[in-house]
C-alpha cells in the first residue's frame, strides 16, 4: 500500500500553518515540540517551510538504519551550511569521500593512547582554575565550566595557554557561534556577500579567527620539533591510501572544527552535571565518597579515570537528561526505504536524543536522575539507539573518549575541593536549545570548600 507521497506506511503528524507549516511551533518549544510530534508515533510527519517534508523518527531500529546500515542514502541537513562559513570542509559538515578521508587522518590524535596524554592538561588546568575559587562565592558557574574546557581543547590542540588562548580566540569565536546559530534556525540567510551589519560582524570575526590559526600553522610549518598535541598529530598525518597530508586550509578548517564541537558541547554537559548533582544530595554524596576513596587529598592523576565508575555513571545519566547534541538531522540523497516507510530525495530526517533518552520504555522514571541505573552495563539491555549522547555510524562523535574523560576528570578535580550548590534566588534552570542544549540564562552557583577524607 502507498499514499500519495509514495509512503508504504503513512506517517501522520500536528496540523501545521499554511506557509510556515512547524517552523515558528520548532522554533518557539524544539524540544517540547518534538516531545509532541513523537506523540505521533515511530515516524512521525512535519513541515518547514511550503515544501520542505520533515520526519521525526523515535524507534531505536529505524533510527540505526538512518544512521547506520542506510546512511549512504543521507546526507547531513542542509542547517549545517550555516557552519560552511566558519569550519568550512571540517569533519563536521563534509561529505562522503571527503569526509572519510579526513576522518582516517584525523582518527589517531584520538587514539585512546593519545588522549590519555591528553589527561594531564584536563587535571592540571582544572586544578588551577579551581584554586582561584574562594569558599562561599557566589560563581556564573555556566561560564567556569566554558572557560575550562576552552582552556582544554587549546591546550590539548595547540598548546596555548589559557589567556592567550581565551583572549583571542573567544571574543570572535562567541560573535561567529552567536550569528551562525541565528543563521542555522532560519529558512533563508542573505548571502554573506551581502554587507549587512551582521554578515560585516560575521565575516570581520571570521577573519580575525582566520589571522590566529594561519598564524599558529605557519609556525608549525617552519618548526623542525616533533609536537604531541593534536595540531602536530593533523600536520604529520599521512593519508596510507596516497601518502598525502593536509594543506593549510584543511588543517585550519579542522581546528576551527574542533573548537566549535570541543569546547561547548562538554562544558554544558559539565554544568548540568553539576546541577543536578546539588538537585540530589543521595547521589551526590556518592559521587564525593568515591572521590575521596580514589583520589584522596593526593593530586588527581589520569589512571582514576578507569576507576571513577560512579562518576561516568553520573555523567552518562546527565548525558540522557539533558543531551548537549538534543537532535540530529539528515537529508534524503535518493529515494530509500526505513522499516516500512518510503522517503524521497530532499526529505530531511530528525532524530532526537532527548526524545529518545526521556522514552519511560527503554528508562524506568525517566525524569529521575539516577546514575545507578547506568551499573550493569545497563547501555547492553535496551536497543541500540535508544541511548546515543554521541550519536552514531561513521559519523560518530569523534570526540567522544575525550570528553568523557575530560569530563570525569574535571568534575572528580572540581569536587576534591568544592562543593556546589544553585544561587538561593535562583529561579528553575531551564534548556535552552541553541545548537546544542544549553541550561537557559546560565547557572550561579555558590562554591563551599570541603576538605577529602
Ligand atoms: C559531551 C560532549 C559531546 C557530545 C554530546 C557530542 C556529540 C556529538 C554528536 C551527537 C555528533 C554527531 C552529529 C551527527 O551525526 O550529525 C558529534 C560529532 C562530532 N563531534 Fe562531538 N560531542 C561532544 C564532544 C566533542 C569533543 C570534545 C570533540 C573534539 C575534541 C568533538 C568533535 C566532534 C566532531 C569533529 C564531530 C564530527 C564527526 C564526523 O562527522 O566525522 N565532540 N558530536
Amino acid at each position: 500500500m502507498s499514499d500519495s507521497d509514495g509512503l508504504k506506511k503513512v506517517p501522520s503528524g500536528p496540523e501545521g500553518r499554511l506557509i510556515s507549516g512547524h517552523v515558528k511551533d520548532f522554533q518557539a518549544d524544539p524540544l517540547g515540540f518534538l516531545k509532541r510530534v513523537s506523540g505521533y508515533g515511530e515516524v512521525a510527519k512535519m513541515r518547514f517551510g511550503p515544501f520542505q517534508n520533515v520526519y521525526l523518527i523515535s524507534d531505536p531500529d529505524l533510527i540505526k538504519q538512518v544512521l547506520v546500515t542506510k546512511q549512504k542514502s543521507f546526507k547531513k541537513s542542509q542547517d549545517f551550511n550555516a557552519l560552511k562559513p566558519v569550519v568550512g570542509e571540517g569533519l563536521l559538515t563534509s561529505e562522503k569521500e571527503y569526509h572519510m578521508r579526513q576522518r582516517r587522518l584525523i582518527q589517531p590524535a584520538f587514539k585512546k593512547t593519545n588522549i590519555r596524554s591528553y589527561a594531564q592538561s584536563m587535571i592540571d588546568i582544572t586544578t588551577d582554575y579551581v584554586s582561584k575559587w574562594r569558599d562561599g562565592e557566589e560563581r556564573i558557574i555556566t561560564q567556569d565550566t566554558m572557560n575550562i574546557t576552552l582552556d582544554i581543547i587549546s591546550k590539548t590542540m595547540f598548546n596555548m595557554e589559557f589567556k592567550e588562548g581565551y583572549n583571542i580566540i573567544g571574543p570572535p569565536l562567541d560573535t561567529v557561534m552567536h550569528i551562525a546559530v541565528k543563521r542555522m534556525r532560519k529558512l533563508f540567510n542573505l548571502p554573506l556577500w551581502i554587507p549587512t551589519k551582521k554578515n560585516r560582524e560575521f565575516n570581520k570575526a571570521i577573519e580575525q579567527l582566520d589571522a590566529v590559526l594561519y598564524t599558529i600553522i605557519e609556525k608549525r610549518r617552519q618548526d623542525t620539533e616533533k609536537h604531541e598535541d593534536m595540531l602536530g598529530i593533523l600536520m604529520d598525518a599521512r593519508d596510507e591510501e596516497d601518502g598525502i597530508g593536509m594543506t593549510d586550509i584543511q588543517v585550519r578548517d579542522e581546528l576551527m572544527t574542533m573548537f566549535l564541537a570541543g569546547h561547548e558541547t562538554t562544558a554544558n554537559a559539565l554544568a548540568w552535571t553539576l546541577l543536578l548533582l546539588s538537585q540530589n544530595p543521595e547521589a551526590e554524596q556518592k559521587f564525593f565518597d568515591e572521590v575521596d576513596q580514589v583520589i584522596g587529598s593526593r593530586s588527581p592523576a589520569p589512571e582514576d579515570f578507569m576507576k571513577l565508575t560512579y562518576t561516568q555513571n553520573v555523567i552518562w545519566e546527565s548525558l540522557r537528561l539533558y543531551p548537549p547534541a538534543f537532535v540530529i538531522g539528515r537529508e534524503a540523497l535518493e529515494e530509500v526505504e526505513i522499516g516500512d516507510y518510503q522517503f524521497k530525495k530532499g526529505d530531511m530526517i530528525m532524530i532526537s536524543q532527548y526524545v529518545m533518552h526521556h522514552k519511560p520504555e527503554y528508562f524506568a522514571d525517566p525524569e529521575i536522575f539516577r546514575p545507578e541505573r547506568f551499573e550493569n552495563n545497563f547501555v547492553k539491555t535496551i536497543p541500540a539507539y535508544a541511548y546515543f549522547p554521541f550519536g552514531g555510524g561513521p559519523r560518530v562523535c569523534i570526540g567522544n573518549h575525550f570528553a568523557l574523560m575530560e569530563m570525569v576528570l574535571v568534575l572528580a578535580t572540581m569536587a576534591q575541593r568544592f562543593k556546589v550548590k544553585l544561587a538561593p534566588d535562583h529561579s528553575r534552570v531551564t534548556p535552552y536549545p541553541s545548537i546544542t542544549l544549553r541550561p537557559k540564562g546560565g547557572i550561579r552557583m555558590i562554591v563551599e570548600e570541603r576538605t577529602p577524607l
